[in-house]
C-alpha cells in the first residue's frame, strides 16, 4: 500500500508560497490546499466559522487559533486518503501543535526571501478577491490587464501588500514563524530554500521532492480525527 504525503509551505507574505505551491501540485499531483482560500469558501458560504473570520479578517486581524482548527481539521480528517500541501497553515505555534496532534507531516518548506525582494513583488502583486488568485504585473500578468483570467472581474491590490504596511507584516511573521520552525527542525522536516527568484528556487524543490512523494499514494490513514 503505498503511502501518502503531506507537506506544508511556511513563508513572510510575498515569499512565493501560493506560487510554489501551485507548482507543487501540478507537477507531483498533490492537492493543493490553502488556509486563505478556505476561509474564503466559509466566508461566501456564510458558515458560522465563515462569519466569524470574515470580523477578524476586517480588521486586518489573525483568524483566532480555535476558529482556524475548528474550520481547518475537520477538512483535514476528509483527506485521509490523499496527500497533500498545504499553505497558510499553521501560522501559529498552537496551530502547529493542533495539527500535530492530527497528522503526521512528512516534509515542510521554508522560503528565506530578502525583504527588498518581498517589497517589490508585493508592491506589484494583485488578486481576484473572490477566488485569491495572484498575479504580478512583471512575473505573471493577467491576459487582459486589470482583469481576472477566469472570470474577467476586476483585480484590487490589498491595502496590507503596501510598502508602509510590509515592514509590520513582516516582524508580525518572524516572531510567530519563528518556534514553528524551531519545531519543524527539531523533528528533522524542515527545508529552507533562500533567493530572490522563484524559478531559480524551483529546480531544488522539484528534486527535493522528487526523491519524497511516492509515484502514487491513495490509500493509507495517517490522519486521525481529533477527539
Ligand atoms: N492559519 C491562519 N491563522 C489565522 N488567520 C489566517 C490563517 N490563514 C489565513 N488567515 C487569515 O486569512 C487572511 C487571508 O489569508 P491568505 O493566506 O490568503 O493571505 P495573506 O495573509 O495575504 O497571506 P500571504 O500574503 O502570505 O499570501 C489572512 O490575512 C488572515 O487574516
Ligand atoms: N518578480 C517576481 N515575482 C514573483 C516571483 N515569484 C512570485 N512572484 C509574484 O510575487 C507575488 C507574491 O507571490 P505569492 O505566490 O502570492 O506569495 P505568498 O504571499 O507567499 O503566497 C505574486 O504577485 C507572484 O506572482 C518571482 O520570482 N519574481
Amino acid at each position: 500500500m503505498a503511502k501518502l504525503f503531506r507537506a506544508v509551505i511556511m513563508g513572510p507574505p510575498g515569499s512565493g508560497k501560493g506560487t510554489i505551491s501551485e507548482r507543487i501540485a501540478q507537477r507531483f499531483g498533490l492537492t493543493r490546499l490553502s488556509s486563505g482560500d478556505f476561509i474564503r469558501e466559509n466566508i461566501a458560504a456564510n458558515t458560522d466559522a465563515g462569519v466569524l473570520a470574515k470580523t477578524y479578517i476586517e480588521r486586518g486581524l489573525l483568524v483566532p487559533d480555535h476558529v482556524m482548527t475548528r474550520l481547518l481539521l475537520p477538512r483535514l480528517e476528509e483527506m485521509t486518503r490523499h496527500s497533500w500541501l498545504m499553505d497558510g497553515f499553521p501560522r501559529t505555534l498552537a496551530q502547529a501543535e493542533a495539527l500535530n496532534s492530527t497528522c503526521d507531516l512528512d516534509l515542510v518548506i521554508s522560503l528565506n526571501i530578502p525583504y527588498e525582494t518581498l517589497k517589490e513583488r508585493l508592491s506589484d502583486r494583485w488578486i481576484h478577491p473572490a477566488s485569491g488568485r495572484v498575479y504580478n504585473m512583471g512575473f505573471n500578468p493577467p491576459h487582459v490587464q486589470g482583469r481576472d483570467d477566469i472570470s474577467g472581474e476586476p483585480l484590487i491590490q490589498q491595502d496590507d501588500d503596501k510598502p508602509e504596511a510590509l515592514v509590520a507584516r513582516l516582524r508580525h511573521y518572524k516572531d510567530v514563524a519563528k518556534p514553528i520552525i524551531d519545531l519543524y527542525k527539531s523533528k528533522g522536516i524542515l527545508h529552507t530554500f533562500s533567493g530572490t527568484e522563484t524559478d531559480r528556487i524551483w529546480p531544488y524543490i522539484n528534486s527535493l521532492l522528487s526523491t519524497k512523494i511516492p509515484s502514487t499514494s491513495q490509500t493509507d490513514t495517517q490522519c486521525i480525527p481529533m477527539p
